[in-house]
């Protein structure tokens, strides 16, 4: 990555702001899965090491623009103390005095949490007055949500205007991966997409189909593919807007564009309705396809296990109900035992090898949905635009 890195910047003594990704999932007061924290502690342990006075600030949730007890970072606090194995401050302000008093009575080493930034309407709206409050207390700015990178607020973009300011350990991980599948990639380079809409997913499919050497497409978003084929769906999911668009693509990209041979059709979107297995123009009047059929599992799996790079964005079907589970938990194996370079992003992908305990297999799992996919689309992240070069 070109950009500036944290291991670059002397922050002994320093107190440094650092934008983390912690917009994790909460219950009950209690994180119910700390990998975005998890991934983020090389670099708060790093600047632990080096001596920094370390303030983390995230947002969670989506609040609106004022304090709201629901998604206050408590609980996040908690379970970064157990992490870390020491108590973690956490402060209820993200800007003024109490800031700069915690950070003055903060040792070296030392770590807080600030309170949730969207709890100031200034943080979406990258208001300058908020960014220049945010930076007051701080020399340096480190910046490791790659998650919240495709958001030009004032954690990610304002403060980096005012502090000097560098890449955080994940966030260039992140970058590194994603550019080495788009812009130099072992070939041959096996995309994965699936999901619930071609609508949210053109830019990428584009994308994808300039670079990958095939494009594997399966989840509901395939629905709309073989209704502008002409074939009956039943049922599923179409985006009826978009059939000349899928036609155009189909023409384009000709054998690259790889879609399933068979789906897993139900007769209702129910965890035990009754399904069975059918071909592609086979659905059922009134019933609806809810995952890839085994044939095409096979068919996946086979052109996965000949590449040399993977990238795959959501799921191959309903896969939170065991029934339409298979198809996605195929392709996770598939990638799994492969050899290639795996990058997988997108929230449901990744539940997905997380709950069949793949993570390790995989080369890089990303934690940013939004910003990854954006990312492959060609859009310049502005959490990532804003940092200055080394
Ligand atoms: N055949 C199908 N019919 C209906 N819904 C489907 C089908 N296949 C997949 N889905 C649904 O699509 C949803 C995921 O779509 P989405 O586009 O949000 O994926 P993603 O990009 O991995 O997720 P995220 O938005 O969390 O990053 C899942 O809830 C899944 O149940
Ligand atoms: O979960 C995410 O994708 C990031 O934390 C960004 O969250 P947002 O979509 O609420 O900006």
């Amino acid at each position: 990555m070109q950009k500036k890195s944290v291991r670059d910047l002397d922050v002994d003594g320093k107190k440094v702001l650092v934008r983390v990704d912690f917009n994790v999932p909460v219950k009950d007061g209690e994180v119910t899965d700390d990998t975005r924290i998890d991934r983020a502690m090389p670099t708060i342990g790093m600047l632990v090491e080096r001596g920094a006075k370390v303030a983390l600030i995230s947002h969670l949730g989506r609040p609106k623009g004022s304090p709201d007890p629901k998604y206050a970072m408590d609980p996040v606090a908690k379970r970064l103390g157990e992490m870390l194995g020491r108590h973690v401050e956490k402060l209820d302000t993200a800007v003024g005095q109490e800031v700069s008093d915690a950070l003055d009575n903060l040792p070296e080493g030392g770590v807080v949490l600030l309170e949730n930034s969207r709890f100031y309407e200034g943080e979406t709206k990258n208001d300058p007055g908020f960014a220049d409050e945010l930076a007051a207390p701080f020399d340096l700015y480190v910046n490791d949500a790659f998650g919240a990178a495709h958001r030009a607020h004032a954690t990610t973009v304002g403060v980096a205007e005012r502090l000097p300011a560098a890449a955080g350990l994940l966030l260039e991980r992140e970058v590194d991966y994603l550019d080495g599948v788009l812009k130099d990639p072992e070939r041959p380079f096996v995309a994965i997409l699936g999901g619930a809409k071609v609508s949210d997913k053109l830019g990428v499919i584009e994308s994808l189909l300039g670079v990958a050497d095939s494009l594997l497409i399966g989840g509901a978003m395939c629905f709309t593919f073989f209704k502008a084929k002409g074939y009956g769906v039943g049922k599923s999911l179409v985006e009826d807007d978009y059939l000349e668009e899928a036609k155009r693509l189909m023409q384009e990209a000709g054998d690259k564009l790889v879609l399933p041979v068979d789906v897993v059709a139900a007769r209702e979107f129910e965890a035990d309705a009754e399904h069975r297995t059918v071909s592609v123009d086979g659905v059922p009047e009134g019933w609806m396809g809810l995952d890839i059929g085994p044939e095409t599992v096979e068919l996946f799996a086979g052109r996965i296990s000949g590449a040399k790079t993977v990238f795959w964005n959501g799921p191959m079907g309903v896969f939170e109900m065991d029934a339409f589970a298979k198809g996605t938990e195929g392709v996770a194996r598939a990638v799994a035992e492969s050899d290639a370079t795996s990058v997988v992003g997108g929230g449901d992908s990744v539940a997905a090898v997380n709950k069949l305990g793949l993570e390790r297999e995989m080369s890089h799992i990303s934690t940013g949905g939004g910003a990854s996919l954006e990312y492959v689309e060609g859009k310049e992240l502005p959490g990532v635009a804003v940092l200055p070069d080394r």
